[in-house]
């Protein structure tokens, strides 16, 4: 982005490589003019977060700004606001932290603006038209060029590529439609199209976000801030902020802005000391709020510039290959707009209302004031970092790969909030993938309206940057809004009020009662009909004041969570089933207690001696009986919470049993399934007991038949074995043979297993394992008693078939003393 100083010679455009695009007439004269805010200088070299830190902090003496007023000249007062001697108005920027000034002093009304802060030409029709209200208004600019352009804009509102270029691309963008498309260098009409009634509507109490996106060096510096010819939205948006104040006489208005950065992933404020805000920066809370976050309060022009003069001073800007002044980081610049009704009652300074607490993170500031609503709202302006190609340098590289990051993840956080938009869908947005897109949490969920500005640059190199940029304005065309407006009341005063009319009206209908008999017999049939409607009317208005007192006490019990909007219709629906449950118990707590009391006073009542009818009211009589009817008036106020609450409660009820009963299924079909798969191991373990058993058994008789077998000296038809005639040692040895069937086992083994029924067995694998892990009974024979049981075998053997071969062991099936011998080895036990 590029903007330019009034202290140091304005930068010429000069890209280390040559753009493909030769500057227009516009582009150059916007270039070589000073900007609005006249005094930001932009580093253009790097700027690490250490650099940044040996940056200057003193600011520069700046020449006096064009404003009409002096500063220490005094300003109308408003009515009842002691406000000429006001510190504020010999305070220097560091003075006005908010956290140092007492907000009853920084109030600006339409006495206090001066006319020279004011636009010059407004259009009223635009005051209240904030454009659609639940989508995002999407708009293209695409920037001046000289060369020939590639993007056809000649039906309105709708931009494609030429047709010469669709080849160019591998797949032919389509035609796209947005809310503008803008041309040119002039920045007004960019203004009134894509920010002023998003400006309006953050003054009406709405949220507001306008952001710039788009390939580096596009024009988003240019569309956001300008230069002293063309200023752009952020100086114009200002103008309207007091234009809107002075046009506003039945409201006053705190300001408070601040102004971040996010530089490769980490928040920077811009607005505290460079040494303190890298040695710690902004962090995000759970609740969205920013900490720590220095906030000025700006009461005119003149000192919104200063706070942004002094923001821009420590911006992170560097020559890239595409733009001699690139921002390196997004830059979010927040106006905190504070209102209340203006009204006879002043706050004294430091005066506490009553119910009303001390400033939160993220609260307002402001009181409320008489049952006077505080509404609150935050229009930010944010310049994102360019999206851009690998560049030259090492440094920007780094950089652009942070930016590049994090401009994906606001294109997939867009890309599913348009798709859960478009399928009714709540999938789970990444918002915290990056810090650009958790700092937009709020406003992109829903809760603010929003202005997207896309730039292109028109050139045919750019085709590609181009087209990834309306694609993304195309998807956040889709993002669904639901912005509400942020008020907070003060309860105590508002209850107040509620009850004086609601005495008020039921004198009234007690009155028309009275008359009625003797009314009614003048009144037509008709005037009948309408007079029981008035009374009609009148008692439902009680009734409604008296639910309006209830929400109100919904609300004032809200104050501790100020991050929550309170807003009377929102309050009873927001809060967790927890807390309405906690409520719900402590309302019933305050029955029960107020039930003691109503009955405590009636015994009270009851254990006075009767007074004759025309006894006077004493005093304390008569502060029991206002007390009783209080009791009775809050028994019904606590009936119809206990109404309103129960239907949010069942509907929470029902869905958390909902959810729950369906967990449970599950967790009941998954035990089914284990208990099943148990049963089938116990069984397989028993049927593998009884084989190891039956093995065992035979085992035995093996061993009882092989040592029968010797005594009685028979030798499968060989000759006897004798001490004196002993049998010819096998070619090898017992050792050999014993090896051979060693590997035997093994490789014959797992088929013994996998032929059985157990093949499918959960057990299946630990007797596999076993088979591996642990020697055969042979194997564990000591290894004389093998070695002659192998001679005996190796002497039979060496009859027939040749040795060394196994398979031969295994066809002299005849033997029945080498069948079984075969099967124990390969059968582990
Ligand atoms: N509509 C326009 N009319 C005239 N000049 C323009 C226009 N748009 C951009 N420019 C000029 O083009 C140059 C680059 O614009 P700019 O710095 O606003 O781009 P950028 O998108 O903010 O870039 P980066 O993302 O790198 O910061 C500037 O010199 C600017 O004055």
């Amino acid at each position: 982005m590029a903007s330019t100083s009034r202290f140091t010679k304005s930068v010429p455009f000069t890209p280390k490589r040559p753009l493909s695009s030769a500057s227009s007439s516009e582009l150059a004269r916007s270039l070589a003019t000073p900007s609005v805010l006249g005094t930001a200088k932009k580093f253009k070299a790097a700027l690490s977060s250490e650099s940044r830190l040996r940056t200057t902090t003193v600011p520069k003496p700046r020449p006096g700004t064009p404003t009409k007023k002096s500063l220490d000249a005094p300003r109308p007062r408003t009515p009842g606001t002691p406000r000429a001697q006001s510190p504020m108005m010999f305070m220097n920027a560091s003075e006005m932290d908010v956290s140092r000034v007492d907000p009853e002093e920084a109030l600006v009304d339409y006495q206090t603006v001066d006319a020279a802060d004011v636009s010059v030409e407004v259009d009223e029709s635009l005051l209240n038209d904030y454009g659609n209200e639940d989508k995002v208004l999407v708009s293209i600019r695409i920037r001046p060029t000289t060369a020939h352009t590639a993007w056809d804009s000649s039906v309105p509102r709708s931009i494609k590529l030429q047709p010469q270029h669709t080849k160019t691309t591998a797949t032919t963008p389509p035609e796209f439609h947005f809310d503008e498309v803008l041309i040119g260098s002039e920045n007004k009409p960019v203004y009134n199209a894509v920010a002023r009634s998003h400006v309006c509507a953050a003054m009406d109490g709405y949220n507001s976000v306008i952001f710039a996106y788009g390939q580096t060096a596009s024009g988003k510096t240019f569309t956001l801030s300008g230069n002293e010819d063309q200023p752009g939205i952020i100086p114009r948006a200002m103008k309207d902020v007091f234009s809107y104040i002075r046009r506003t006489p039945t409201r006053e208005y705190l300001l408070r802005c601040s102004y971040l950065e996010i530089y490769n992933e980490t928040i920077y404020d811009l607005l505290a000391s460079p040494s303190s805000s890298a040695a710690q920066p902004v962090q995000i809370q759970g609740n969205g709020i920013l900490v720590p976050l220095r906030e000025e309060v700006v009461t005119s022009l003149k000192s919104v510039k200063e706070v942004l003069e002094r923001g821009e001073r420590n911006r992170r800007t560097a020559s890239t290959d595409w733009n001699e002044r690139s921002s390196r980081s997004h830059s979010v610049f927040r106006l905190v707009v504070e209102s209340r009704e203006r009204g006879a009652e002043k706050a004294e300074s430091g005066r506490q209302t009553p119910g009303c607490r001390p400033p939160t993170p993220g609260g307002p500031r402001l009181q409320t004031l008489g049952g006077r609503s505080v509404q609150t709202s935050v229009l930010s302006l944010i310049d994102l970092a360019g999206s851009e190609k690998a560049t030259s340098d090492k440094e920007r590289t780094r950089e652009g790969k942070y930016i590049n990051t994090s401009l994906l993840t606001l294109g997939s956080v867009i890309g599913t909030l348009a798709e859960n938009a478009a399928k009714n869908k709540t999938d789970h947005v990444p918002y915290r993938n990056s810090k650009l897109t958790r700092l937009l949490q709020p406003s992109l969920s829903g809760d603010a309206r929003i202005s997207v500005i896309c730039t292109i640059n028109p050139d045919i190199g750019a085709i590609t940057e181009s087209t990834s940029t309306l694609l993304f304005a195309q998807r956040i065309k889709k993002v669904q809004l639901n912005a509400k407006k942020k008020e907070v009341v003060d309860t105590d005063a508002l209850i107040e009020r509620y009850r004086k009319e609601i005495e008020d009206l039921k004198a009234r209908l007690a009155e028309r009662e009275a008359e009625a008999p003797a009314r009614n017999r003048r009144l037509s049939a008709r005037e009948q009909i309408d007079e029981s409607k008035a009374m009609k009317d009148l008692n439902s208005r009680i009734q409604q004041l008296t639910k309006l007192i209830l929400t109100s006490q919904t609300v004032d019990e809200s104050k501790g969570d100020e991050s929550r909007p309170a807003s009377p219709s929102k309050v009873d629906f927001d809060m967790s089933q927890y807390q309405l449950q906690q409520e719900l118990l402590a309302t019933r707590r305050q029955i029960d207690s107020q039930s003691t009391q109503i009955l405590s006073l009636e015994a009270t009542l009851l254990a006075r001696p009767e007074l004759p009818p025309d006894a006077p009211e004493t005093e304390k009589d008569k502060l029991i009986a206002e007390q009783g009817k209080t009791i009775r008036e809050l028994e019904i106020v606590v009936r119809g919470y206990e109404e309103n609450l129960g239907e949010p409660l069942r509907a929470v009820r029902e869905d958390v049993e909902k959810e729950w009963m369906g967990k449970l299924d599950e967790e009941i079909k998954k035990r089914e399934e284990g208990e099943a798969w148990a049963a089938e191991l116990v069984r397989q373990l028993e049927k593998e007991k009884k084989l190891r058993i039956k093995l065992e058994e035979e085992r035995r008789a093996l061993a009882a038949f092989v040592s029968k077998f010797d005594a009685l000296g028979l030798g499968g038809g060989g000759p006897a074995v004798s001490k004196l005639k002993p049998p010819k040692p096998t070619p090898g040895g017992a050792a050999a043979t014993f090896a051979e069937r060693r590997a035997a086992t093994f490789s014959v083994g797992p088929s013994i297993v996998e032929d059985t029924e157990y093949a499918e067995s959960p057990v299946r694998l630990d007797m596999l394992a076993n088979s591996r892990a642990q020697p055969s009974l042979l194997e564990q024979m000591p290894e004389e008693e093998w070695s002659l049981l192998m001679d005996d075998a190796s002497f039979e053997l060496s009859m027939d078939p040749p040795l060394g071969k196994p398979k031969g062991l295994g066809k002299r099936a005849d033997s029945p003393v080498k069948e079984v011998l075969r099967m124990k080895e390969n059968i582990p036990l």
